[in-house]
């Protein structure tokens, strides 16, 4: 262990990740993290779950662990949903229920700050926390007790059609109304907020300025930022800042089939094949058929993927940080040539697919931290396109629906296979579409 001086107190950092092989990097900073709590803040259908779901999907593809405790589901486990009847659960003069969700917040917050003993980095505490008093209880618990770091998030929206769009989209299918009339949920949800209304007391400028806090007004139409202190924080903040709500449409695609796809070799800058270029086609035919508003096709700087996407309307942008992994000294061989020629590299490559980086060439770890900045321009997009490649595509499919580093680079991204993403409540849902010209994978695969 090491000890940091802060101020005059002495704090304990431990070492808190050990690489694979066994050994430590010593004192190199960025394997010395402290635990950060998020602490979400704001009235019912405010997005608090939206977005913390959404910072977690995020921090854990960029490799920073992450987990999200949501209090109300720790009530509803506390009490079947036999004890919620009505709106009065909520509020304040309920005793009873006033003891079940103390209890439940107090559980959510042990489960939390033991998972950030454990190999947890960040915890998303998600709740309303709308009163002060709460807010100061959490704030000592989690930074004297734990002596972790506290990142206050308040999503403040007073747009009725938002909060009726929340309401519909994610409280009619919730467990507290399993099977009950919309018309009914939206009514006595809204009775639910107005009791929370009555003790809620929003974070204010003067009043917790001791705080680290973010303030979103009306679904990043304005920000108020106070005592951003660290790294972790001014991503989280950046973050928060170029995502929206407005509903569009995703779509993933690796270029046609090349000639290198051909010749089952990897890498290199080969143009399409006859059946790559028929898959152009049919994409630019697909995309005119589908009449998107304002598409716009982002492809990397290789060959095949300007190729695949030429015959599409609409602006092009070439992304080089969409090119396909860098193979490095196995550029333009077939996996029999470098099993042959590098056996122990093919041998390394399988035991950890995720870290392995080839010998002058790239691992998927790299890929994602060079994919950092076209997923967060491409969260600022509306309707668009990326034309790219099997390793890329599966960097931003996992990204898009929550994969694990185990799983990402064996997701299955196909020739002439078209993926189409549609962001809802809480996730994405991927639908694939076949186009009828089999690439050589698909022999493969059959
Ligand atoms: O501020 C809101 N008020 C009501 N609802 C909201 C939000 C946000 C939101 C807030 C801040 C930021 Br930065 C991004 C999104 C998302 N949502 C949401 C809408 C529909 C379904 C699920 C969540
Ligand atoms: O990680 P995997 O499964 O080798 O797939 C990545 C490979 O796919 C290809 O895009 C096509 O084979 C190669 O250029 C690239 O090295």
């Amino acid at each position: 262990s090491r000890t940091n001086v802060v101020g005059d107190k002495f704090r304990f950092t431990r070492v808190r990740k050990i690489t694979e092989c066994g050994g430590f990097l010593g004192n190199s900073p960025q394997l010395v993290r402290t635990p950060h709590v998020i602490v979400m803040v704001g009235l019912p259908a405010r997005g608090k779950t939206y977005i913390s779901k959404k910072l977690m999907r995020y921090l854990n593809w960029i490799g920073v662990n992450t987990r999200v405790f949501n209090v109300g589901d720790y009530r509803r486990k506390a009490c079947v949903s036999a004890c919620y009847q009505s709106n009065d659960f909520f509020s304040v003069d309920n005793e009873e229920a006033q003891t079940l969700r103390n209890q439940a917040a107090v559980e959510a917050l042990e489960d939390m700050c033991h998972w950030l003993e454990d190999d947890g980095e960040v915890g998303i505490y998600d709740a309303t926390n709308t009163t002060r008093e709460r807010r100061k209880m959490l704030h000592n618990i989690i930074t004297v007790k734990y002596g972790y770091k506290v990142l206050f998030v308040e999503s403040v929206c007073n747009d009725p059609a938002v909060v009726e769009s929340n309401i519909m989209e994610v409280k009619v299918n919730s467990p507290d109304y399993k099977g009950a009339d919309p018309e009914f949920v939206v009514k006595d949800f809204c009775e639910r907020i107005e009791h929370y209304k009555r003790a809620y007391e929003p974070i204010d400028e003067k009043l917790d300025s001791t705080y680290s806090f973010i303030k979103l007004f009306d679904v990043g139409e304005k920000f108020l930022v106070n005592k951003v202190t660290d790294h972790i924080m001014a991503k989280i903040v950046y973050y928060l800042m170029n995502i929206h709500i407005t509903p569009r449409t995703i779509y993933l695609t690796r270029h046609g089939e090349s000639d290198f796809n051909m010749d089952g070799k990897i890498g290199g800058d080969s143009d399409l094949t006859e059946r790559g270029q028929q898959y152009a086609q049919a994409l630019a035919k697909y995309v005119e058929e589908q009449n998107v508003p304002h598409m716009r096709v982002w492809t990397s700087h290789m060959k095949r993927t300007i190729q695949t996407g030429a015959s599409i309307e609409g602006t092009q942008e070439r992304w080089k940080a969409l090119n396909e992994i860098d193979a490095g000294v196995c550029e333009e061989m077939t996996y029999q040539d470098i099993e042959k020629k590098f056996p122990q590299e093919f041998a390394l490559r399988d035991q950890n697919k995720f870290r392995y980086r080839y010998p002058g060439g790239e691992s998927y770890e790299d890929l994602v931290a060079r994919l950092e900045p076209v997923i967060m321009e491409l969260e600022r997009q509306g309707n668009i396109m990326v034309i790219s490649h099997q390793a890329v595509i599966r960097c931003l499919l996992a990204y898009f629906l929550d994969k694990d580093y185990d799983e990402l680079p064996c997701l299955r991204v196909s020739l002439h296979t078209l993926y189409k993403l549609t962001p809802l409540a809480y996730g994405c849902v991927v639908e694939e579409i076949d186009f009828p010209f089999d690439g050589v994978d698909h022999q493969e695969l059959l």
